[in-house]
């Protein structure tokens, strides 16, 4: 009881008449409304007629007798009746004149508000048009009296007439106008920031701000409802989404901060720098669109392919590497905005611009991990060579290293100016790979490099490349970019679709991917030693051995009418060649060489010539190399070279003639370390921040995978061709410790199938062509089988069991 007593107390006033719900009732809102709507109507309707009727009506609303106001001899002219007469003759004549028209159209908006046909925001709307009515009815007053004067009423009715004239009494005509003139702007200027713009294009029509800007700030008034204030500036901000920022600073000082392609808008609250910002140049920060994340463990994105021979095979359990084994960063890709940092850089910028006589219309800033782009729209009669001669006197005011203007930004009519930020982010490999676009990827070759300054997944395909130059000085982020590659490609590819040759001079940077030799390596044969590369005698006959493999590959794709090695493989698997001929899935090679320098410096035409005979070849046949170099000097990197490497990816270097050499172009002297990157692949080089990838993260990689099923050994590249001699050997004596351990069994099969084919002796005793063929070799110079026939089956020359039996033994003593 004492509780229900409570709640009674606890009501208001209005609660208990019942005030407060009555606009809660759908009912009332909509009968209120259609009553307001018609009476709006009405009311317009009975407006309009007073023009021509007020002045009959005028002495009967004045002077009116009893029993008139039921108007039963129709003597008022009104088509709304006495009622239309007085309602106007009292808001039109009495009031406001013309201007309370405004009257019935703020009724009907009120009407169509609580029929819910429109959401208007009415408290606004009654005082922007009540104001509004006000000020139109002093301005008819004083402007269409003498217009006219023949009406029975003043144009702004008594209201307007009564205030123009006592202003005018006080300041004059022009005071009234100059007053009346002065409220409009104000006014107006409330309403939309627009009205700034065309006040400045009115008093200086030449070198007014562009329309670019007045969109910008419409966009934003359109859309402040929406917009979420953040308290403070007096601190960095730290943005929780992880991408890139765009903020648009207003005339009146206010910044937005946007984010592209997104409904919603985060407002910043006016800050003090932001306010002493050069009113003429505004600055928007861009946010980009939000890399989607997969958010799968699985990166591959592929299941088993649906065609009758399965690539995979016999590895299909084979599982590839999951996103859990990478290491993730507290702040990683959210990128920090810090307002005081952009507005004194935007500051500097047109500070310098201006003091060099370069007018610009717009700055728009774009945050990325490291590197912030201010993008310039210079004024009209600017040339681009202007801004791009003070790139020194912009680094000079913004003593920053790094600076580097693209004048102008191809595809774009602006100006470019890449400014480190003081707060550099790491970009792991983790988000790169856990991109959508990534994961989703089509590329045959996919390599995730890193991310752009518009915080976009940059990725390359390698096989479209189709091969890559690396260079960069020392410590500047060669071998972490290396390790990217060679990480994308494992959380990619299956072993039996890629396999890395490494060439390592150092001995020291690939020696953590020995784990996954057996899955992803191809090395020569008869090599006890480890499948990575460190000797550069073994570099040159590995080297001559891929150019064996490329000749012999480009016979396979003859063989099988196919024009590389995507079409090869796809006629693989869908049975579509014979195996007889010895056709077999062929894995993309993909040659790594770090300090490629060395090697040159060591070994130079040796090396050089295998290597720009796989770069012009290679591509077709699926052997693709990359090649990097702390020293980008021409006796390096030559012409021979340079010219079959288009792919470039150029770290920090040490000179401006470096930058040429990799680039073709000054840039990558400008760069600022660690994984800041310039790649170029066409016309414009395009600045990354590479991905990191740390060494345990690699070694947790190449654990996982070696605990995979897969190959037991690394694939066997063909024996070189070696000054000595072939490798067939032919005429040289045979040693049965010499033969291949399947020498025996192999003979045997061959003997009892009376079928020299070494395709058959691949699948019997799954082992490659290359070992396959190097057996065949073998009993050629026994005499069990006779010589190859190009790709027919070879002659059996020993027809029954004991013969080889006779034979083997004769060997073996
Ligand atoms: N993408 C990156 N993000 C963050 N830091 C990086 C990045 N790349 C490199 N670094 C930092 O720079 C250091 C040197 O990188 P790295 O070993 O790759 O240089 P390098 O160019 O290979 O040098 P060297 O030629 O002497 O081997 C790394 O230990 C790391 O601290």
């Amino acid at each position: 009881m004492a509780k229900k007593k409570n709640t009674n107390t606890n009501k208001s006033l209005s609660e208990v008449v019942g005030f407060k719900n009555i606009f809660q009732n759908d009912f009332i809102n909509f009968t209120v409304g259609i009553i307001l709507i018609f009476l709006s109507i009405y009311i317009i309707i009975a407006f309009i007629s007073f023009f021509s009727t007020g002045q009959n009506d005028q002495s009967l609303v004045l002077d009116l007798r009893p029993g008139e106001i039921f108007n039963s001899n129709r003597a008022f002219q009104n088509s709304c009746g006495p009622f239309g007469a007085f309602v106007s003759y009292f808001f039109i004549s009495r009031c406001f004149g013309l201007s309370a028209f405004i009257i019935p159209v703020f009724m009907g908006m009120a009407g169509l508000k609580l029929v819910r046909a429109y959401n208007f925001n009415l408290i606004k709307c009654f005082f922007c048009l009540g104001i509004s009515m006000l000020w139109l009815s002093i301005t008819f007053a004083e402007i269409l009296t003498p217009i006219m004067g023949s009406q029975v009423f003043n144009p702004g009715g008594d209201h307007g007439q009564f205030c123009s004239q006592w202003i005018e009494n006080l300041v004059g005509a022009p005071g009234l106008t100059a007053i009346l003139l002065l409220t409009a702007i104000i006014f107006l200027t409330y309403l939309s920031k627009e009205t700034i713009t065309v006040v400045r294009k009115i008093l200086n029509p030449v070198n007014s701000i562009s329309n670019k800007v007045k969109f910008d700030i419409t966009n934003n008034q359109g859309k402040a409802n929406k917009s979420k204030p953040i308290e403070t500036l007096e601190d960095p901000t730290v943005f929780d989404d992880p991408q890139t920022q765009r903020v648009e600073f207003g005339d009146n000082g206010e910044a937005v901060i946007k984010q592209e392609e997104q409904a919603e808008e985060t407002k910043i609250e006016t800050a003090k720098e932001i306010k002493q910002a050069p009113s003429t140049n505004d600055l928007k920060i861009i946010i980009p669109e939000k890399e989607n994340l997969a958010d799968s463990k699985d990166v591959s994105g592929s299941s088993n392919i649906n065609t009758p021979i399965n690539p995979k095979e016999p590895w299909t359990k084979y599982k590839y590497p999951t996103l859990d084994l990478l290491k993730k960063y507290e702040n990683d890709g959210k990128p920090y905005i810090d307002m005081k940092e952009q507005t004194a850089n935007k500051n500097r910028i047109v500070e310098v611009l201006n003091n060099f006589g370069v007018q610009i219309k717009t700055i728009t800033a774009t945050v990325g991990p490291t590197i912030t782009l201010y993008e310039i729209t210079p004024a009209e009669g600017v040339k681009i060579s202007k801004i791009r001669n003070l790139e020194d006197d912009i680094a000079l005011s913004l003593a920053a290293l790094g600076i580097r203007i693209i004048a102008p930004i191809p595809g774009k009519g602006t100006v470019g100016i890449e400014v480190p930020n003081a707060q550099k982010n790491i970009v792991s490999m983790e988000s790169i790979l856990n991109s959508k676009r990534f994961q989703e990827t089509t590329m045959d070759l996919p390599i995730a490099i890193g991310k752009t300054i518009t915080n976009e997944v940059f990725m390359a395909d390698l096989t479209k490349l189709p091969h890559l130059l690396v260079a960069g000085a020392t410590g500047q982020g060669k071998s972490v970019g290396l390790n990217a590659i060679i990480t994308s490609l494992l959380y990619k590819k299956h072993p039996n679709e890629l396999k890395f040759v490494l060439i390592d001079p150092k001995k020291v940077e690939f020696s953590m991917y020995m784990p996954i030799a057996d899955h992803f390596m191809a090395k020569i044969p008869d090599d006890n030693e480890d499948a990575i590369i460190t000797d550069v005698t073994k570099v040159i006959r590995t080297l001559n051995s891929l150019c064996k493999l490329m000749d012999y590959r480009y016979d396979m794709l003859k063989l099988a009418g196919a024009k590389n090695i995507k079409e090869y493989n796809k006629k693989y698997v869908n049975h579509q060649l014979r195996l007889t001929d010895g056709h077999e899935y062929m894995p993309y090679i993909v040659v790594i060489i770090d300090e490629f320098g060395d090697l040159i410096m060591t070994a130079g035409k040796e090396i050089e010539m295998p290597i720009a005979r796989i770069a012009q070849l290679a591509r077709a046949v699926g052997i693709h190399m990359v090649i990097a170099t702390q020293r980008p000097t021409t006796s390096i990197i030559t012409g021979n070279i340079k010219a079959n490497f288009p792919g470039r990816m150029a770290f920090r270097v040490s000179s401006m003639i470096d930058s040429r050499t990799i680039l073709d172009r000054p840039g990558a002297n400008q760069l600022i370390g660690r994984g800041d990157l310039l790649f170029l692949n066409g016309n414009e080089p395009v600045r990354v921040q590479c991905a990191f990838v740390d060494t345990p993260e690699i070694e947790r990689i190449n654990e996982y995978i070696k605990q995979q099923p897969g190959p037991i050994e690394p694939m066997e590249l063909p024996e070189p061709t070696t000054d000595e001699g072939s490798d067939s050997g032919k005429g040289g004596s045979l040693e049965m410790h010499s033969l291949d351990p399947l020498f025996e069994e192999a003979a045997r099969t061959i003997v009892l199938s009376q079928q020299g084919s070494t395709s058959m002796i691949q699948r019997r005793f799954s082992i490659g062509y290359n070992r396959a063929g190097r057996l065949m070799d073998q009993m050629e110079k026994a005499g069990i089988v006779g010589a190859a026939q190009g790709s027919k089956p070879r002659e059996v020359l020993i027809q029954d069991e004991n013969s080889l039996e006779n034979l083997l033994s004769a060997l073996r003593k």
